[in-house]
């Protein structure tokens, strides 16, 4: 998967692949691909064979949101009775229940709590993520998160890019006045520069939630500042939310569930990448699964992500995701490649570091017990991880039983 920059379109079913290959990394970085014959000339202090597996670069994932407290299971019964995700929220539960756990919660064990989900993606072969904050929603909470994703990007052996996500809910003390609320945020942003805590920002533009002209002054504030921009945009109500991302060259757009024709049609013509979280529609229940077939059909750079969180999406494992959007979006082996790599890559700043096994960057691969690509999606709902490789070191590897 040697591409410069997103791959869009029709492209996104163009692999490319090596058979019978070796790879060989030294200091951490790939500095040498060619044949497993050709390879018996290099001298190599370890070997790792691969006996046939499938072998891929580590996988991205481009929207999470790592660092919460508590839990919500409680609400799967309400979903059971049809109890719709933003009237939840209306009534002070789900994103705002999560934010009173999380204002609770002391900077340790939030820590903690995010280790070990964070710890369970490397198992699932995800090598690069993104992390965002949003369950504070005050000055203090929103840091205290942003302030997690730091270390454990610093001491973790996954990369992690930071998102700010303050607006992602109005809180109880500002109902009825957004827009002092994003005022509020909005003023936090020097000190996320200034501490480097967090390279995008992003907001929930929705019914109930944030409007679209809302949206637009809040995001062009943080892009004057020096952010990049994120949406969550027309996941449950189709508002514009994917225009504004390509009016405001926001890198990308995530959800898209209902986004119209006219916003995939501007996706398609923009930069922006369009970030799929299938596992959000299958979670809440919904039939609306974001129309990427015709984003893709139409141009459009798509990449996909399991959207991890503790309400609408409770699974660390892309893998899944990757079966979801092959059944439910109806994209191709390829393109689900694609979306989970180089795509990925792109759609958080770090497509040219991380989503490809190139020579002269990181060696972040994955061995698979797969014998070729297709088989992942294919076979759902497990984990298939057998060797995953950061940085050039083995950082995990399936055991067998005891
Ligand atoms: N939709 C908004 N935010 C999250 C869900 C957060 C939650 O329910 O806790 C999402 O991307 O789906
Ligand atoms: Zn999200």
């Amino acid at each position: 998967m040697d591409k410069k920059g997103p791959v869009k379109g029709t492209d996104m079913n163009a692999l490319t692949i090596w058979h019978d290959a070796a790879i060989g990394i030294r200091d951490g970085v790939v500095v040498w691909i060619g044949s497993s014959e050709e390879a018996t000339i290099l001298e190599t202090t370890q070997t790792i064979n691969a006996n046939g597996r499938l072998v891929t670069p580590g996988l991205v994932e481009p929207h999470t949101h790592l660092v919460f407290g508590g839990s919500r299971e409680k609400e799967l019964a309400l979903k059971q009775q049809g109890v719709p995700y933003l009237d939840i929220l209306k009534q002070g539960g789900g994103i705002l229940s999560t934010v009173r756990a999380t204002q609770e919660a002391s900077y340790e064990s939030l820590l903690e709590k995010a280790l070990f989900h964070l710890d369970r993606m490397a198992t699932y072969g995800i090598t690069t993520l993104e992390a965002k904050s949003g369950y504070g929603l005050d000055r203090d909470t929103e840091l205290k998160q942003l302030r997690v994703v730091k270390a454990l990007n610093e001491q973790h052996p996954l990369d992690i890019v930071s998102t700010f996500l303050g607006a992602h809910a109005i809180p109880v003390h500002y109902k009825g006045d957004p827009e002092a609320f994003l005022l509020e945020m909005s003023e936090m942003f020097d000190e996320i520069k200034q501490e480097n805590l967090a390279e995008f920002v992003d907001i929930f533009t929705e019914t109930g939630v944030f409007t679209v002209p809302q949206s637009r002054r809040y995001l062009k504030k943080a892009k004057e500042k020096g952010f990049g921009l994120k949406i969550h945009a027309d996941e449950i109500d189709p508002l514009g939310g994917t225009e504004l991302a390509v009016e405001l060259g926001a890198i990308s757009g995530d959800h898209l569930a209902v986004t119209s024709y006219e916003g995939i049609e501007k996706l398609a013509n923009s930069n922006t990448i369009g970030v799929i979280l299938p596992g959000t529609s299958f979670y809440l229940g919904k039939d609306d699964y974001a129309r990427a077939r015709e984003m893709i059909d139409a141009g459009a750079a798509i990449a996909i992500s399991t959207d991890f969180n503790p309400g609408s999406s409770v699974t660390e494992n892309l893998q899944l995701i990757m079966s979801i959007a092959a059944l439910k979006l109806k994209l191709s082996p390829e393109e689900i490649w694609h979306a989970v790599t180089v795509n990925a890559a792109h759609a958080i700043g770090r497509g040219d570091v991380a989503g490809s096994i190139t020579v002269g960057r990181k060696a972040d691969i994955v061995v698979w017990d797969a014998p070729n690509y297709l088989y992942i999606p294919y076979h759902y709902g497990v984990n298939h991880t057998n060797t995953v490789i950061k940085n050039g070191k083995v950082i995990y590897e399936r055991q067998g039983l005891r």
